[in-house]
């Protein structure tokens, strides 16, 4: 076959998916219409995780299920975009491991707005100045991104989605020789996750400089000859910083978890869900003991559990966020949420992203 002719099959199978896809927006259209009559959510991020789940055993294997997520994950996008846009809030500026993620599920049509601290998304999504939000909670290597855990605990607000991606660093910057790099900028669990990088290639007196994002920190680098930034090798890009190293995390299996926040969400059930509370305890002794031994006698494992210290108070008392299987909606989730709705925030029950 010539190349012209293999041409003509791809620019016939193109035709036909685009017009499968026209037909599939018609029907999403029904859907965002009947939601919209019963003032139901748009967003169902249980409805299409279902989907790539059904759609990867389908598969004859020449799309791997990641590829097949990353496919629908943009039609999802675009069919919702088509249902009713919204307004999408990360932790930017542009180009940040949160804005990637952003993407990933909002897709490249929906109108985002970037600001500059965790604490911004979460008052955007609160005051109704966007639909969702997008920031980090953590990393599989260096811990939680404790921003995400106090704001949680502070604001009123849900958590519609969870959404896990491998995370990647370069070292960008202006310098010519890394010897005159004198300061790096970055978020501070990103220093955590390239220590070994950092140890091998600067001396111990180099100055760690800790910024609100990964993207942030290419714009303080950007136009000083003696800074360099860790971030995502896409900030280095858009932000014209050179790169110098790239990889440069301790693990290749370094991942981050951020999370879709909305006002007042509630998903239903998937049947692989996780339910994220935070528990304010009484400061007594065998309290927390008490509390997980609920949990031993419903039979819910816990995926996740971190105490924080209750801001405001004198002396030193604590909260915990945690993370366990099950959602709201399953009878022994609910009679352990009711037993102790006194002193339990419910924050979501999602499905698992993986
Ligand atoms: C179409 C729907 O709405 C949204 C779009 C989806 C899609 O494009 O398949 C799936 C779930 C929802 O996020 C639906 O709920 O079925």
């Amino acid at each position: 076959m010539t190349l012209d002719e293999i041409r003509a099959q791809i620019d016939a199978i193109d035709s036909s998916l685009l017009a499968l896809l026209e037909q599939r927006m018609d029907w999403v259209k029904k859907v965002g219409d009947l939601k919209k009559s019963n003032q139901t959510l748009i967003y169902r991020p249980e409805r299409e995780k279902a989907i790539i789940e059904r759609l990867s055993t389908l598969s004859e294997g020449k799309l791997s299920p990641k590829a097949i997520e990353a496919i629908f994950l943009e039609i999802f996008a675009v069919s919702r975009h088509h249902e009713m846009p919204e307004r999408v809030a990360y932790l930017g500026p542009e180009g940040s491991f949160t804005h990637q993620a952003a993407e990933s599920r909002f897709g490249t049509l929906s109108d985002y707005v970037a600001l500059p601290e965790i604490r911004s998304v979460f008052e955007a999504v609160s005051t109704e100045r966007v639909r969702f939000g997008v920031v980090p909670i953590e990393n599989n290597q260096a811990g939680s991104v404790v921003e995400t855990i106090d704001c949680l605990s502070e604001f009123d607000l849900h958590i519609a989605a969870e959404h896990i991606m491998p995370i990647h660093f370069c070292l960008a910057s202006n310098s010519e020789k890394i010897q005159d790099i004198k300061r790096i900028y970055s978020k501070d669990i990103a220093f955590r996750q390239c220590g070994k990088f950092l140890k091998e290639m600067f001396p111990p007196d180099i100055t760690l400089v800790p910024v609100a994002s990964t993207s942030q920190a290419v714009l303080q680098a950007k136009d000083d000859k003696h800074s360099a930034a860790l971030c995502a090798p896409v900030a280095a890009k858009i932000h014209l910083v050179p790169i110098l190293f790239e990889n440069i995390e301790d693990s290749e299996l370094n991942q981050t978890r951020f999370l879709i926040l909305a006002k007042d969400f509630e998903n239903q059930l998937s049947g692989n869900d996780t339910t994220s509370i935070i528990a304010k305890l009484p400061d007594t002794p065998g309290s927390l003991a008490r509390f997980l031994d609920d949990f031993v006698q419903a039979g819910i494992s816990l995926s996740k559990i971190e105490s924080r210290p209750l801001k405001g108070q004198s002396g030193f008392s604590y909260q915990f966020i945690i993370d366990f299987e099950g959602h709201k909606e399953q009878n022994h989730v609910k009679a352990l949420l009711k037993k102790h709705e006194n002193h339990v925030k419910w924050l979501g029950s999602f499905v698992k992203s993986n």
